[in-house]
């Protein structure tokens, strides 16, 4: 029985509510053989897409005196708790399906970040949906909002993305997963706070989900950390004829591909700092990046980018 940490991408996800669970019954069933498989499970997923949704419309009943204005962090409670309750059921109902006993429980997380993080001065994460120039200049004159164009797709909000530096609810997962409970833990990165003289506050921010995974794997002393994305696996000189792909990777390779630049800052570089993060100095780790579908074959051996020290 191995302890694995698997954090989710967007494509496990989806745009809409009803995408999202249509998406999340897949996601299900693509993780089922690994948590029947007797591991411990820990699930962590992104929030991008729908904290910056949930945000625009608690803005908008705001501004139109439907609702008292909701800030930031509790959009990325909110998305925590919409993106749980999707998972949670899909999984109770496949392990139903399946006729394993198993208890699924949404952690509400929080993550401590550093206030002095630079990361505040320089917002980076793109949140919520795409946008025209146009309606992105209106949106960013009405609510001073700041977004970037992303990778020729249309433009999209960034906020700050500062790093994970505590999960608070650490010892309520450990607990859950003692217990033999299926935890989904660290949604959206985890609700970013920081310690005041007053206790715990949110700010307004999203942490990288696979930081704060890697971060979450450290601190369950996991075997592995599973990164699941829309890749089956990570590559050189990827979308280009010369596009080679990687199925084993050491720490000192990816530092110098790091170096090369062959991984794109905001998408698979932070995935392979987060697993670089996990993996270095503890020859018994493993963190493998590959496709959602591929899950089986990659545990297999047989698909995916193995990481290791
Ligand atoms: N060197 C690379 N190898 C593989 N994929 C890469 C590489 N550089 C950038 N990518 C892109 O990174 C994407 C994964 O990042 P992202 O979409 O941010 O992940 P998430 O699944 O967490 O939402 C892949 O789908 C791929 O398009
Ligand atoms: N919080 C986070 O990293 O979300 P995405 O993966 O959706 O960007």
């Amino acid at each position: 029985m191995a302890k694995v940490v698997v954090a989710l991408g967007g494509n496990a996800l989806g745009k809409s509510p009803a995408e999202q669970l249509n998406l999340v019954k897949q996601t299900a069933e693509s993780l089922i053989g690994l948590i029947t498989a007797g591991n411990q499970v820990v699930i962590s997923h992104g929030n991008g897409p729908q904290v910056g949704q949930i945000n625009l419309g608690m803005d908008y009943a705001a501004q139109n005196g439907k609702t008292a204005a909701f800030p930031f962090p509790e959009c990325g409670a909110m998305s925590q708790g919409y993106i749980g309750y999707h998972l949670q059921q899909s999984l109770q109902n496949e392990l139903h399906h399946q006729m394993v006993k198993k208890n699924v429980v949404t952690t509400i997380t929080q993550v401590v970040v550093d206030p002095a993080d630079q990361a505040f001065e320089h917002p980076t994460k793109p949140v919520g949906d795409f946008y025209t120039k146009e309606q992105a200049d209106q949106v960013a004159a009405e609510k001073g909002y700041t977004f970037v164009e992303d990778a020729g797709r249309g433009y999209r909000q960034v906020v700050p993305s500062p790093l994970p530096t505590r999960i608070v609810e650490l010892d309520s997962i450990k607990a859950l997963i003692e217990h033999g409970d299926l935890v989904i833990a660290g949604g959206g990165g985890g609700v970013p706070v920081v310690e005041t003289a007053s206790g715990l506050q949110g700010v307004p921010a999203v942490i990288d989900k696979d930081r704060s995974s890697a971060l979450l794997a450290d601190n369950l002393a996991a075997d592995k950390l599973i990164i699941l994305t829309a890749v089956d696996y990570v590559y050189v000189n990827y979308n280009q004829p010369t596009e080679k792909k990687l199925t084993d990777l050491s720490v000192a390779e990816a530092q110098e591909y790091i170096v090369q630049g062959q991984f794109a800052p905001g998408s698979m570089l932070p995935k392979i700092e987060a697993c670089l993060a996990f993996v270095a100095g503890h020859p018994e780790r493993e963190a493998i990046i590959t496709s959602l579908s591929g899950l089986d074959d990659a545990l297999a051996g047989k698909l995916g980018t193995r990481i290791h020290s």
